[in-house]
């Protein structure tokens, strides 16, 4: 594929046109030029967010019905169009084609979902303790929603994002990440395909002063972002300076617990999975195995094997395993956190060596590091690629206490056959999400997604909980 699109902000439901001073290109493959690419700042951002403005009050009007079947036609076309959209996105992101295209199909899944929970929209009604009152509570929309997307989930993030916005009777403004704008516009194209009224749905394409000009635009009601948390607690407190509503998912360095009663094959491929797919550019990627005593050498042996046998290569190779890193920074990040592993003492069994493929692309070769210590830079600074640790521990008690000693707390994973610390786990663990006897990362659609600690901050996002950051409540009283 060597087509090169060129991207337009939308702004009304138009495509804005503008110079195209910045490119995407291809981390596969860095001579393919993926798109040319606009650099939208205040100006832009200032156009979409009166037009996401003047956009609201019909929109927040419209029948569920209506905003219903808009988002429904929307997963429909995502969903038809899967092989076309993953394979732009894979090319964009580096993802492998079957990741590509499976995050493609969540994406459709998402708008589904939101079609349904717009026809759900309910309140409550209750007793008043004064004789003779009643009281309802409704949900209603906000105003303008800024999304702030990352590009490591560059169609699902979107689309979990927008959906219940504007499920729920919002409007948006949108930014997608520098590196994966393309994907972002195709989603924003297809909802405009699918129905969308002008206004409602706008996408500012440009680099973080984009993102800034969101936060700190007085007519934008919330602000929901998804990266680092560096970036993610500079929107918070833009956010709070103006009481506007913030909710942030950020980063994890979540733990996979394997204890000695856990069956072997089993916790290599969920540790294989958490760790290395989608080259460990997931938030919820297992990037601390912690691994009691017993069972510690063979699973290190028989995981490093496993490594040894990931193909890495151009994302849209069939034959492909593990792509490319988003771009050279991450590539570059791996690789320092693997030196400063090694600097800690840490014994690189597998991987950490440059690679070089036969095309130009920001590779990483997948690598597990043993004998680390649970206070190393390795063990509670987030990586962001394939690259994961081990720490030995006697006991589950030791483990959990390890598990729960970083800043961070999204996902957290045990392999064990024992029902009695599987509930202990579930109850303790401090993280938003725990999974047992499955991989870290790879969450459902229609349950709430996010963490605790340093990982998350505001309301959850996804499923039946996305109606809490996505409306305002009013509670109403009467006498007859
Ligand atoms: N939780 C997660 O899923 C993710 C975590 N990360 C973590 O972040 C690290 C770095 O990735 P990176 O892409 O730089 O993440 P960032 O946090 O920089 O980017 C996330 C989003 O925020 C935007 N942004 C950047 N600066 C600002 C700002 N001042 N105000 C508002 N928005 C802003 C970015 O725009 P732009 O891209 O144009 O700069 C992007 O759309 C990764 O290694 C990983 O550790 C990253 C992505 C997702
Ligand atoms: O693990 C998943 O399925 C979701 C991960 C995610 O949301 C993220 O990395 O941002």
């Amino acid at each position: 594929m060597t087509d090169t699109l060129d991207l337009s902000h939308w702004i009304n439901g138009e495509k804005v046109r503008a110079d195209l001073p910045s490119e995407s290109r291809n981390p596969s493959d860095t001579r393919d030029l993926v798109a040319r690419i606009p650099d939208g700042g205040v100006d832009e951002v200032n156009a979409a967010v009166d037009a996401a403005k003047a956009a609201f009050p019909a929109w927040a009007e419209a029948s569920p019905e209506v905003r219903s079947d808009i988002l429904d036609k929307a997963g429909t076309l995502v969903m038809e169009r899967r092989e076309q959209l993953g394979r732009l996105l894979s090319r964009e992101e580096g993802k492998t084609l079957a990741e590509g295209i499976g995050e493609t199909v969540r994406a459709g899944r998402v708008l589904k979902y939101f079609a349904g929970e717009a026809l759900r929209l309910h309140g409550q009604n209750l007793a008043s303790v004064r004789p003779g009152v009643e009281i309802q509570t409704y949900r209603q929309p906000v105003g303008v929603f800024g999304l702030i997307t990352p590009w490591n989930f560059p169609i699902a993030i979107p689309a979990w994002k927008a959906a219940p916005a504007l499920a729920f009777g919002n409007t948006v403004v949108m930014k997608p990440a520098g590196p994966t704008p393309a994907t972002a516009e195709a989603l924003v194209a297809i909802l405009h395909e699918a129905g969308l009224p002008n206004g409602v749905l706008n996408l500012v394409i440009g680099r973080g002063g984009v993102g800034q000009a969101i936060v700190d635009h007085p007519d934008v009601a919330g602000v929901s972002f998804t990266g680092s948390q560096g970036v993610g607690a500079g929107v918070a407190a833009g956010a709070a300076k103006r009481q506007a509503r913030v909710q942030l998912e950020m980063g994890g360095k979540n733990p996979l617990i394997v204890l000695d009663d856990a069956d072997l094959d089993r916790a290599v491929m969920i540790a294989l999975d958490g760790s290395y797919y989608a080259t460990g550019q997931r938030c919820t990627a297992s990037s601390r195995l912690i691994v009691q005593d017993g069972i510690h050498d063979r699973f290190v042996a028989a995981l490093a094997e496993k490594v040894a046998g990931l193909r890495v290569g151009p994302a849209l190779d069939p034959n492909t395993q593990i792509g490319p890193a988003v771009s050279e920074a991450q590539r570059e990040t791996s690789y320092r956190y693997i030196d400063v592993a090694r600097g800690e003492g840490g014994r690189v069994v597998i991987g950490g060596e440059r690679l070089s493929l036969d095309t130009p692309g920001w590779y990483v070769q997948p690598t597990l590091i043993a004998d680390t210590h649970a206070d190393s830079r390795i063990n509670n600074e987030e990586v962001f690629g394939p690259v994961a640790s081990t720490i030995r521990v006697k006991d589950y008690e030791e483990a959990l206490a390890i598990a729960n000693g970083v800043e961070f707390g999204l996902s957290a994973g045990l392999v064990t056959s024992s029902l009695k610390h599987a509930r202990d786990f579930q109850r303790r663990a401090l993280a938003g999400m725990t999974m047992v006897n499955l991989p870290t990362a790879g969450v459902d659609y229609h349950v709430p997604f996010g963490g605790t600690k340093s990982s998350s901050y505001g309301p959850r996002e996804q499923g039946f909980a996305a109606v809490e950051f996505f409306t305002r409540t009013k509670t109403s009283y009467s006498a007859g």
